[in-house]
């Protein structure tokens, strides 16, 4: 890794090794590198992408909401031509008013160019509260756009994404990028609408005295100059701490959540979580102060020089009106000038300043949105020879393995095995063998790393992953519990089908839900989240029984079922089995499970051990063989056959009884 100027690098930053092995995220991590580079780009890289950064802030924003994106644009222009006429009108007003003669003659010679001056201000003024009001409308229309972007990347990358090491990173850093967004806009049409101040300002003083256009830059650069490097410090922190926020906000959800309140509470997890979550504070607090500390000088420093360059103006300019090189009117109207344009420079560089930073934020969110396609699974559209009809009626799985990122051995291991229609086909072995794996390859939710799973003779990418998974139910060992009603969390197996309640009914009684589910306080219609007033939850049982429901909803051509029973009573767990072999004859039914009295029924059962498929048979086969099935089978049994349960009697140690 190479060395890099870092604050997380500051002598009072790094954590001690000792606790990296407590927590590893705050190790640097390789996809880092790239990120600080980026961040360390010189003032000259700043203003080089300064351009392009607005552009691209003008056309999410054009692409939000033109109109808005219109009158912005026009108020910006129409306020700057304000600025540099009301300048000029001002000067006008003191050429009159020091010019000789009586006060009264001279009030009436400036009139015309007061009431300009007024005109000018007010309409001014009402174009920075149109400006304003178009920008407010602005804002929830580009958040909207950039957000809808995001979510629709992230709800459609491949699974394989959220294996990889940096993704989250990213993804995190995108969402941070996606609020960034709105403060680009605004902060690219401020910087607009300064700029054209300043031009105003710079107009005006060049009609005065070219020389002082000159002074007002030397006046100026020092704040600029700081204020952009303050907004660069703060990026390189923010950039490089990301896999620190990533662990604080995991650790706020640990503590401060509902799922991990019990087992918190059981394991005396308090002080061990506070700890982890001083450790991480501590290391955040060093990295702020190193910066702040930072910031503050440099912008000491700017302010320090600014001033001193602004009395080198100031001095010039007396020394033009005692040389008789300007009139005092002029002179007046210079000192209004350099004040006007010090307002419109500081809003410039305070602009400049912002527009970079949440670039880079932006920058992270269109870079993510780059990377993600290149897991965004090919064209979604049905070919044209896959009727809507059709029905799948064989799956071959040809030499299938698969690696997952950053492991040396593949979880499955070149599997090949058919499974027809009307079968039911068990996937057996221990934990880790690599069933789950086989199961959403099968599933389309994985691509294999090799070898190729034929649906009806046809690679999945002749189908399109739609058309497919349309075909295929699919009740994950992992189930998630949505924070909708019963009816609604059934309904997610086939989302088309929300208001069918008796399809949803149907559903819930062949998994033996339906009078667990009309028993609760509002029957299907309960929340089932805790968090929600009025919300239940259920019991682990219970929540299985609505994630079978959801596979049995859509009556599949093909149904996966990982594990549907682990948590089930025994007559619940009968009454989904009996229901899964219903299926038999009609549908392909593939079932995962270790309680082996399940599959008996099975047409044929796959045995995996370490991802390769070691044996294959009926029950009666693959007992016989008296292989790995035959051995796993019958120390279960043992448990069941055991005079004393509590010490089951493995199957090469006979029972004493
Ligand atoms: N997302 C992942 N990233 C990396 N490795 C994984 C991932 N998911 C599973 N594995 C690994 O792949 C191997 C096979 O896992 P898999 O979940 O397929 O096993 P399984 O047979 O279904 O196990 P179980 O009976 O415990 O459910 C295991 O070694 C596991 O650690």
């Amino acid at each position: 890794m190479p060395k890099t100027d870092h604050p997380d690098r500051t002598p009072a930053s790094p954590a001690p090794p000792q606790r990296d092995s407590v927590l590893p995220e705050l190790r640097e991590v390789w996809w880092e590198t790239g990120v600080r580079a980026r961040a360390q780009a010189g003032l000259f890289a700043v203003f080089s992408e300064l351009p392009r950064l607005v552009w691209a802030a003008l056309v999410v924003s054009w692409r939000a909401d033109r109109a808005r994106t219109s009158v912005v644009a026009a108020t910006t222009v129409v306020a700057g031509v304000m600025s540099a006429f009301g300048l000029l009108a001002a000067q006008r007003v003191l050429v009159e008013l020091f010019a000789g003669g009586p006060t009264a003659d001279k009030v009436t010679a400036a009139l015309p160019a007061l009431v300009a001056l007024a005109a000018a201000t007010a309409l001014r003024a009402g174009m920075a509260t149109a400006m304003g009001y178009a920008q407010n409308g602005l804002t929830p229309k580009v958040d909207r756009e950039v957000e809808r972007g995001l979510f629709e990347v992230t709800t459609a990358v491949r699974l394989e994404a959220f294996d990889a090491d940096a993704f989250a990173d990213d993804m995190e850093r995108a969402s941070r990028g996606a609020n960034s967004t709105t403060a680009l806009v605004q902060a690219s049409m401020n910087l607009l609408a300064g700029l054209a101040g300043v031009i105003a300002v710079a107009v005006a003083v060049v009609v005065v005295h070219p020389l002082l256009l000159l002074a007002l830059l030397v006046a100026t650069v020092p704040n600029g100059w700081a204020s952009l490097r303050a907004g660069h410090l703060r990026y390189q922190t923010y950039a490089a701490g990301s896999v620190r926020r990533r662990r604080l906000w995991l650790l706020h959800r640990l503590m401060a959540e509902r799922d991990s309140a019990p087992e918190l509470r059981t394991y005396g997890l308090r002080d061990f979580l506070l700890d982890q979550y001083d450790r991480v504070m501590n290391v955040e607090t060093r990295i702020q102060l190193a910066l702040a500390r930072r910031v503050t000088t440099t912008t000491t420093v700017g302010a320090v020089l600014g001033g001193i360059a602004t009395a080198v103006v100031y001095v010039l300019l007396g020394l033009l009106l005692i040389d008789g090189q300007i009139p005092l009117s002029a002179a007046a109207t210079c000192v209004i000038a350099v004040q006007s344009a010090q307002r419109s420079l500081a809003v410039v560089t305070f602009q400049v300043d912002r527009v970079y930073t949440e670039g880079q934020h932006f920058r992270d969110y269109t870079g993510f949105m780059t990377r993600a396609a290149e897991y965004l699974p090919p064209s979604t559209d049905r070919p044209a020879d896959a009727p809507a009809a059709e029905r799948l009626r064989e799956i071959a799985v040809d030499a299938v393995s698969l690696c997952y990122p950053d492991r040396d051995t593949p979880a499955v291991d070149r599997v090949t095995l058919t499974v027809s229609a009307g079968q039911t086909v068990a996937f057996v072995g221990e934990n880790g063998s690599g069933k789950s794996t086989l199961a959403t390859m099968i599933a389309t939710l994985r691509t294999p790393t090799s070898g190729t799973v034929r649906y009806n003779g046809r690679p999945a990418e002749e189908w399109g992953v739609d058309a497919l998974r349309a075909r295929i139910g699919v009740v994950t060992q992992e189930y998630h519990k949505w924070p909708f009603t019963a009816a609604t969390n059934i309904a997610i197996g086939d989302i088309t089908t929300t208001t069918e309640q008796d399809r949803i009914e149907a559903a819930a009684a062949r998994a033996v839900a339906h009078d667990m589910i009309v028993e609760l306080p509002h029957g299907y219609e309960t929340l089932l989240d805790r968090t929600f007033a009025g919300g239940q939850d259920l019991s682990g049982g219970q929540w299985q029984r609505i994630t079978a429901a959801r596979g049995f909803l859509r009556d599949a051509d093909v149904l996966i079922m990982d594990e549907p029973s682990s948590a089930l009573d025994p007559r619940a767990e009968d009454a989904l089995f009996q229901a899964i072999r219903d299926r038999q004859g009609r549908g392909i039914t593939i079932l995962i499970t270790h309680r082996l009295a399940n599959v008996r029924h099975a047409d044929r059962i796959y045995v995996l051990h370490h991802g390769r498929l070691v044996e294959a048979g009926t029950h009666d086969q693959l007992m016989s063989a008296d292989g790995r099935y035959a051995e796993l089978f019958t120390l279960q049994a043992a448990g069941y056959d055991s005079p004393t349960a509590h010490t089951p009697t493995l199957p090469r140690q006979p029972a004493s009884a």
